[in-house]
């Protein structure tokens, strides 16, 4: 049995001792080796397939940690980790304590950006280029993007910006032709083309130009000249952003790869090169299905990963049969997801009414102001939508859906804590930054029930709204199959007591409930969080010694926040204690650990009551 060639490598240091000819056996370990740990841990399994090879050459030809590797969204960045020094880290991956599925300045001086959300990477490496060059240092500075991020405008933004400098900034394009599900758009059709027989025979013999040392700015003015001639060059539009165009190459043939990176690393200016590859390599259920295996829980690798089936509906899928039934009833609903029809729960809409659903690509800002265009003309628009990738999208919500008073719905998913992704995908913040715009409506259901009906009662409002709940599922609460609205800015007590009154916001109304169990307490499920039900504040206020607002976001801002200044307005001075999350950011881990580590269990609820009741005067 020959010697691992993985277990001699802790750093790329020790990669680069290798001969070139051993790379493709390195690349199988890694395989190997990803497969097995993904099994145990969960995790971003198939784009990380696709980009062993890629990674090696990277670190094989770069001088990492000092030249820059900057990874878009980071969900690829498994065998980075392996490769610098993280490789027995791997079981903990995504768990409490453990390392992070994404990159972290704090986790690795190798992670020289941290990411979660998609295509930063190209702004983020171009600052550095910049840097570089201010403080006149030969250091390089690479993006490493995928097809999908490649779809967002912050990516282009970066585009025009780096194309008209100088800076030796290389652009990676990872083209899988696959986004979470498969990519969508034009950019994307146009990569196809890309990749079809005549460009990409083309394509090869415009990169061996290139890296026969072709000064690139010659190479640029002989494309020029043949665009003037109107011919069609392969490349066209990351040329004309001012880059050098290099590819496509195969991005799993490592002596290409190799060659490739080690010539462009000669050159100056911008460079931008084309790899291909196939999301899923090397684990043949993860090529066959690249969606499933996007994000993965634990797995048997004989076995494969189940479709999911059965088992009490999670909010995604109590958000999703309600799209369907809603759009029944009402011609005007559309749906729209900025590249996450499978996390929202759009699967179903997407099959039953493909022309009223919208994928519109990793595009947040672009998914709103659409939406308000349709509504504008009297098309019901529905944006499914996670609360941690809104925060993309703030400016639109404001000066395009809100100020104009428009229709268009959130459906928030993945409001509170998330687990395994951590703070990048925490949804820590939607009633903080939502509460604040004028007009909005923004409900929190406490279950699947009250959930369909406050979706309900959101599309049917004329103005904008949000409905927003967690990932995963909920009490398991009896659906009713109905359309019935509730009514706007109307709490419920679901249990009375004496002493102190818990003002519970969506999630948290079931761990207030089995708090009051063990307490005199009333327990309110406020469902709105705008507008709040003041006359119920007024009532709980009056008839208790102590309130508690509790809710699955910040305390800072939140809807414990609105709490305060309601009952401020009102002149009503009761003791007031908040419960949510605190002023940090949390890592990531077992989401019903962190949040009895916050104190929102039942168990930290009671117990931060009972420390304020004896203090309190009779
Ligand atoms: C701003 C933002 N929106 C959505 C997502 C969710 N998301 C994570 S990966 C991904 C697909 C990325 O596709 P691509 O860049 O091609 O990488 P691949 O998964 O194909 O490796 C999406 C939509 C995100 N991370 N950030
Ligand atoms: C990397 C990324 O942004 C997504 O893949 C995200 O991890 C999905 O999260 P869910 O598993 O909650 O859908
Ligand atoms: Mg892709």
């Amino acid at each position: 049995m020959p010697t691992r060639l993985l277990e001699a490598i802790d750093s790329p240091a020790d990669l680069r001792k290798l001969a070139p000819a051993d790379l493709p056996r390195l690349a199988a370990e890694l395989r190997e080796f990803l497969v097995a740990s993904v099994a145990q841990t969960g995790g971003h399994l198939a784009s990380n397939l696709g980009t062993v090879e890629l990674t090696i050459a990277l670190h094989y030809v770069f001088d990492t940690p000092r030249d820059r590797l900057v990874w878009d969204v980071g969900h690829q960045t498994y065998t980075h980790k392996i490769l610098t020094g993280r490789r027995a880290a791997m079981a903990g991956l995504r768990q409490a304590g453990g390392i992070a599925g994404f990159p972290r300045r704090a986790e690795s001086e190798y992670d020289a950006f941290g990411a979660g959300h998609s295509s930063t990477s190209i702004s983020a490496a171009l600052g550095m280029a910049e840097a570089f060059h201010q403080l006149g240092s030969a250091q390089r500075a690479v993006a490493i993007i995928g097809d999908g991020a490649m779809t967002a405008g912050m990516a282009f933004e970066a585009l025009n910006n780096a194309g008209a400098t100088e800076l030796p900034l290389l652009v990676v394009l990872n083209d899988n032709d696959m986004s979470i599900s498969p990519n969508v758009g034009a950019l994307n059709n146009y990569l196809a083309k890309l990749m079809s027989g005549r460009f990409y025979a083309a394509a090869r013999r415009a990169g061996e130009k290139v890296l026969s040392a072709v000064p690139p700015i010659k190479e640029l003015a002989r494309r020029a000249e043949e665009h003037m001639k109107g011919m069609v060059t392969p490349g066209t539009l990351f040329e004309e952003f001012g880059f050098n165009y290099i590819g496509p190459i195969d991005g799993h043939d490592l002596d290409v790869l190799v060659d490739t990176l080690t010539n462009i690393r000669q050159l100056s200016g911008p460079q931008f090169l084309h790899v291909v590859t196939r999301k899923g390599k090397g684990y043949a259920p993860a090529e066959t299905n690249p969606c499933l295996y996007h994000g993965v829980g634990r797995f048997d690798p004989d076995a494969g990963v189940a479709e999911k089936s059965g088992g009490k509906p999670t909010y995604t899928q109590v958000f999703g049969d309600w799209l369907c039934d809603m759009a029944a009833a009402d011609s005007r609903l559309v749906g729209i997801t900025p590249a996450m029809r499978e996390g929202s729960g759009l699967v179903h809409f997407s099959q039953q009414y493909p022309k009223r659903y919208f994928d519109v690509g990793i595009a947040e800002q672009h998914a709103l102001t659409f939406a308000a265009g349709l509504a504008c003309e009297g098309v019901k628009p529905v944006v499914a939508i996670y609360s941690t990738f809104l925060q993309r999208a703030y400016d639109q919500l404001v000066h395009d859906v809100a100020l104009q008073n428009l229709p268009v719905m959130l459906a928030i998913d993945r409001a509170g804590l998330v687990g395994a992704d951590g703070p990048t995908h925490a949804g820590s913040f939607d009633l903080s930054f939502l509460r604040c715009i004028p007009n909005m409506l923004i409900a929190a259901p406490s279950d699947e029930n009250e959930c369909r009906r406050l979706l309900t009662t959101a599309f049917l409002h004329d103005g904008p709204s949000a409905v927003r709940y967690p990932r995963g599922g909920g009490s398991g609460a009896t659906i009713e199959a109905g359309l019935e609205p509730l009514a706007i800015g109307k709490g419920v007590v679901r249990r009375r007591g004496r002493e102190v009154a818990l003002i519970a916001f969506g999630s948290l109304v079931g761990p207030a409930l089995a708090a009051a169990e063990s307490l005199d307490a009333s327990v309110a499920d406020m469902r709105f969080v705008k507008p709040l039900d003041v006359e119920l504040l007024r009532d709980l206020a009056h008839g208790h010694r102590l309130l508690v607002t509790l809710e699955e976001n910040a305390v800072a801002g939140g809807a414990g926040a609105g709490v305060a200044e309601a009952l401020a307005a009102l002149g009503l001075d009761v003791p007031l204690v908040h419960l949510g999350l605190p002023d940090t950011f949390l890592e990531h881990g077992d989401p019903a650990r962190m949040l009895a580590d916050c104190g929102l269990d039942a168990a930290g609820i009671a117990r931060a009551v009972r420390q304020r009741i004896p203090l309190l005067p009779e």
